[in-house]
């Protein structure tokens, strides 16, 4: 069955806009897995302009849902997670200037460093997730430092889809889709599991969703948008309803 992991982030960017304690992650993961999720995923940033530290903390205290977090691969942020054991730790590039991640890791480029940074979360017992392009040489770079599980980066099929008006047939999204599914199928023939996300929403979500062997979508940016107006439960609700359907419709 395929998996939900919400991305919580934007309740703690509504909350930084006034700098005060409401709304609370923790009552927005609580609303998610009302509404279906299967897990939580928040982004540990190194400037900190959303999640903090403390949110952390108490979202791995407090909650019973399955917590992802998405992170540099830093000292600070691998002690961070060591200390906090959250079920899946995702390393992602940062950019201090970016309005969100803008391109999957480069894996090859820092091989020995990443194998070090998996192996001490894996002593750790966290399992690493790393955010990637879909291309091969990066996920078979991601084989070798030991991932065990891949989330290819959605982002460009997402702005096929929708510069073509989301038209799902267009060239240039068939295009994008394809590469996402080459990718998925590498990931699962080097044993790892295939997860994807970024800019994902409940028009684009279902041809991702029907995929073969994708696992978890993780997404953030509309359903928090959606819950706005239908609540943080019931976006979650339609998210997953769409998904499953997607999903059906590959069998
Ligand atoms: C890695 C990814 O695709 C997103 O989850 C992103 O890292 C979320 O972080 P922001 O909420 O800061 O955009
Ligand atoms: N890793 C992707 C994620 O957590 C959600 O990204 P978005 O839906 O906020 O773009």
């Amino acid at each position: 069955m395929i998996e939900l992991g919400v991305n919580i982030d934007h309740v703690a960017t509504l909350r930084q806009a006034r700098r005060t304690w409401e709304p609370d992650p923790v009552w927005a993961a609580v609303q998610a897995h009302l509404g279906g999720a299967d897990g939580i995923t928040i982004h540990l940033r190194e400037d900190r302009r959303h999640i903090h530290d403390e949110d952390v903390r108490r979202l791995a205290e407090l909650t019973q849902v399955k917590l992802n977090l998405e992170m540099a691969a830093t000292d600070e942020m691998v002690a961070i997670a060591c200390r906090t054991k959250p079920q899946m730790a995702m390393l992602v590039p940062e950019g201090r200037h970016e309005v969100t991640t803008e391109g999957g890791l480069d894996v090859l480029a820092q091989e020995p460093r990443l194998k070090d940074v998996i192996a001490r979360l894996a002593d750790a017992g966290i399992v690493t997730s790393v955010f990637i392009d879909a291309e091969i040489p990066q996920i078979e770079a991601a084989a070798r430092v030991g991932a065990r599980v891949c989330e290819i980066h959605t982002g460009p099929y997402a702005h096929a889809f929708h510069a073509a008006g989301r038209d799902a047939e267009a060239p240039a999204v068939v295009t994008e889709l394809t590469k996402v599914q080459a990718a998925g199928e590498a990931v699962r023939a080097l044993g790892m599991r295939f997860n994807a996300g970024h800019a994902l929403n409940y028009y684009n979500v279902q041809p991702i969703a029907r995929l073969p062997g994708v696992r978890e979508l993780h997404i953030g940016h509309a359903i928090v948008s959606r819950a706005v107006f239908v609540g943080l439960r019931e976006a979650v609700a339609e998210m997953k309803r769409l998904m499953r359907e997607g999903a059906a419709r590959s069998r």
